[in-house]
């Protein structure tokens, strides 16, 4: 494959996907539905609310979950499965990760053959520590699976703020012979727009793993920042995060260059830099003090990264591999582990080499008293 852009003429041309479905009509549901609306195609969105999918229809607004927002008008939003799958081309599903297994089963019985099916939710499956692209196989096999990921927070996707993201699929041997038909392709110029970029990957073990991560590491730095420690602090963090990041992923297989990309390092930047993250925010929220009960006034808030945090230890504790910062957060989020002290231990663990691969460990000279 040629590593540099040929002349335009000499591109190939990659046919899009007419009509795509969305499964998930919450707030990054609602957002894909416009991306792809946008983009030109004809567009169903399944929800399980009967309500938001007749705004969504008739009033081109989301209300539950992106309240206030213009959406673009033609996305046909529906309860019911078969409507929604009939005719798909590509399906993206988008509903968090813990119910993947289902949303699969209900999908079943509905799906065109072969249509690719791109996962958009990011998280590893706690009971199995399968990445979700391993789940969708097993429960829909015969379709190609890939993802859906990147520094992408739904409203400002839905405002038109330029976004870009990563589309994955392994591509098969036809592919590489004729990369203008893989799923990667033709989706990514499916949901190509103005504002809307995406990019090409074969590496969905990379991607899969940048998004799970990335959500534990966006709640340790919630969780320092609420504890009042500032920016050396989550510059850390986000740094020796994006180093868990890589090793899970290249000892499962994924690539070290996969992480340093849109679904790795910039989520990661994305994510562990403001509130809006829900991540960053329950971390804030438990560095302040707050029980869990209280976070978000109560209300129930998808936060993958507090399931991410079990499985991405299990798995990486099966697999031999040390993500002290994931353990940090799994103690405080899941042991009742206390948060100033968990973190102080991990401060003064032994001084290590960077990068890992010098293989040079020593005593830190003041314990878990350094700080
Ligand atoms: N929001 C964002 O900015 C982004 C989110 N993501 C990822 O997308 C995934 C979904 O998140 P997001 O859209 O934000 O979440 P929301 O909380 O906005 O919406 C969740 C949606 O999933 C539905 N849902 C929940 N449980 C089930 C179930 N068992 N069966 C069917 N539908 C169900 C909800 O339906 P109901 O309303 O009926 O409960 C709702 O429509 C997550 O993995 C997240 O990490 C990725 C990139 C950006
Ligand atoms: O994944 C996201 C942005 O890329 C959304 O992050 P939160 O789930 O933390 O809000």
């Amino acid at each position: 494959m040629p590593d540099t852009d040929p002349s335009p003429r000499a591109r190939p041309q990659v046919r899009p996907y007419d009509r795509i479905a969305v499964i998930g009509a919450g707030a990054w549901g609602t957002a894909l539905a416009s991306v792809a609306r946008r983009a030109g195609r004809e567009v169903a969105l399944w929800g399980r609310d009967a309500d938001v999918a007749r705004a969504i229809t008739e009033r081109a607004e989301n209300p539950v979950y992106l309240a206030g927002l213009p959406l673009p008008p033609g996305i046909a939003a529906t309860t019911d499965m078969a409507a929604a799958l009939r005719d798909a081309q590509a399906v993206l599903i988008v509903t968090p990760s813990v119910t993947l297994r289902e949303i699969c089963a209900a999908m079943r019985p509905h799906l065109p053959q072969a249509v690719p099916l791109a996962l958009c939710a990011k998280g590893i499956e706690a009971q199995t520590g399968l990445l979700l692209g391993e789940v969708a196989r097993e429960e829909l096999p015969g379709h190609p699976v890939g993802a859906l990921s990147g520094p992408t927070f739904a409203r400002e996707t839905v405002l038109d703020h330029p976004t870009a993201a990563t589309v994955a699929f392994a591509f098969r041997y036809r592919d590489r012979l004729d990369p203008a038909q893989s799923p990667a392709a033709r989706l990514a110029v499916s949901l190509s727009g103005a504002t809307f970029r995406p990019y090409i990957s074969d590496d969905l073990v990379g991607v899969g793993i940048g998004g799970a991560v990335k959500n534990v590491i966006a709640i340790a730095c919630g969780m320092m920042s609420g504890a009042g420690f500032a920016e050396n602090t989550r510059a850390a963090l986000i740094t020796r995060g994006m180093d868990e990041m890589k090793t899970l992923a290249e000892v499962l297989g994924g690539r070290r260059e996969t992480v340093t990309g849109l679904s790795g390092a910039g989520d990661l930047t994305l994510t562990c830099s403001s509130a809006t993250s829900r991540n960053m925010s329950l971390g804030m929220q438990l560095g302040r003090g707050l029980p869990r009960a209280e976070c978000f006034d109560g209300a129930p808030v998808v936060v993958e990264g507090e399931v991410n945090a079990i499985s991405v230890v299990d798995l990486a504790r099966r697999i031999g591999v040390s993500l002290p910062i994931c353990e940090a957060v799994h103690d405080v989020l899941h042991r009742g582990a206390d948060l100033r002290q968990t973190f102080r231990d991990l401060w003064s663990r032994p001084i290590e080499a960077e990068p890992k691969a010098m293989g040079l460990y020593f005593d830190h000279p003041f314990g878990t008293r350094v700080l």
